[in-house]
């Protein structure tokens, strides 16, 4: 038996495992069921998020990484051995090298202890890493060359905007504006507009089947069900991609902001690349449909959506253990 190595990306929405040799192997969302009554864990991964908003009263399913930071860290540390577990890394006779991204706002010790419980699971040598800077290897990037690349990572919880050269960060943001927030923006629209209330999934499929980002792109409609404020009964109503044109407007021009700032600060030798290059977008935002059209509209340079963009995080992982003495020069934790 021999040493594999293995990247997590350990995502808001989303936790995916890369093992050497093998290529993604997990890929679950970021949530758990917990029975609140005796704290015990219930479900993890899939079989907890068909439980978000269908739970009797002393169940709750919890997303433990909301909004990228770490809200419940024993949840998420309960998370990472199950999935570790399921891996069976204690079984291995060579214990692997693991990388971990996880989100970038988390404090020291949060990362030691996330740290900690990898090495609990198995792992010989632990590394954490910064988001962006993996989401560009995984998206095909040279990052190494003494040029500029920029990558927007627009995830559940953050949006992490980087302009990176000779293996760094060379200017950043990291904004909590993404996937969640346009569902909630979708939710708040509907309650306003229709003063119907419906559930944060509901929200969700509503944004990858009709919404765009890009006035006029699309005319696409959908069936929602929800529940009346006035009298309390089930109702439903048609939305069209033009109106969730609208929920979504302030929500994306802000992340549009974000990245003329982080343009702003870059050196003019390095814009200059990215005009070359153009932007590589990643991470499950850069599925909304439009994207690609605004961003490139309102930054002037061109824009690309990576192949597989919610996989790029894990890819990269395996890319960077693979280079592992090269690129981390300095160890997070
Ligand atoms: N087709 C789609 N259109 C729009 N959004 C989508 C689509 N598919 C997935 N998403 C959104 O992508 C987000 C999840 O993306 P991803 O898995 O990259 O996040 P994450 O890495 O877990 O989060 P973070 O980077 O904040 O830690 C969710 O908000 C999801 O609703």
């Amino acid at each position: 038996m021999f040493s594999r190595d293995i990247g997590i990306d350990l995502g808001t929405a989303n936790v995916l495992i890369h093992v050497k040799g093998k290529g993604i192997v997990l890929n679950e969302p970021s949530v758990v069921a917990i029975d609140k009554n005796t704290n015990r864990v219930l479900a993890v991964g899939e079989e907890a998020r068909r439980m978000v908003g269908r739970t009797p009263g002393n169940i709750i399913a919890i997303r433990p990484l909301k909004d990228g930071v770490i809200a419940d860290f024993d949840v998420t540390e309960s998370m990472l051995k199950y999935f570790m577990n399921k891996l069976e890394v204690k079984g291995l006779l060579t214990k692997p090298r693991i990388l971990i991204c996880c989100p970038t706002n988390i404090t020291s010790v949060e990362q030691k202890a996330i740290r900690e419980a990898a090495e609990k699971s198995g792992g010989k040598k632990v590394f954490l890493e910064e988001e962006p800077k993996v989401a560009a290897i995984g998206a095909g990037m040279d990052i190494f060359q003494p040029s500029g690349n920029m990558v927007i990572d627009i995830g559940g919880g953050t949006t992490d905007i980087a302009v990176l050269s000779m293996g760094d960060i060379v200017t950043s943001a990291s904004i909590k504006m993404a996937g969640d927030k346009f569902d909630a923006e979708i939710l708040n629209y509907i309650k306003r507009k229709y003063k119907l209330l419906i559930g944060d999934r509901t929200a969700e499929d509503i944004k990858i089947k009709v919404a765009t980002v890009f006035k006029g792109s699309r005319d696409e409609t959908i069936e929602v069900r929800g529940r009346d404020m006035v009298n309390g009964l089930p109702r439903t109503i048609t939305v069209g991609s033009q109106e969730i044109e609208e929920a979504l407007h302030e929500s994306i021009y802000v992340i549009v902001q974000a990245a003329k700032t982080v343009l702003e600060q870059t050196p003019p030798e390095l814009s200059a690349d990215i005009i070359d290059r153009g932007i590589i977008l990643t991470g499950g935002g850069a599925l909304l449909h439009g994207i690609e059209q605004l961003m490139a509209e309102e930054l002037k340079v061109p824009v690309i959506i990576a192949e597989n963009p919610m996989d790029c995080v894990a890819i990269g992982t395996g890319i960077m253990l693979d280079n592992i003495d090269r690129v981390t020069r300095r160890k997070l934790v």
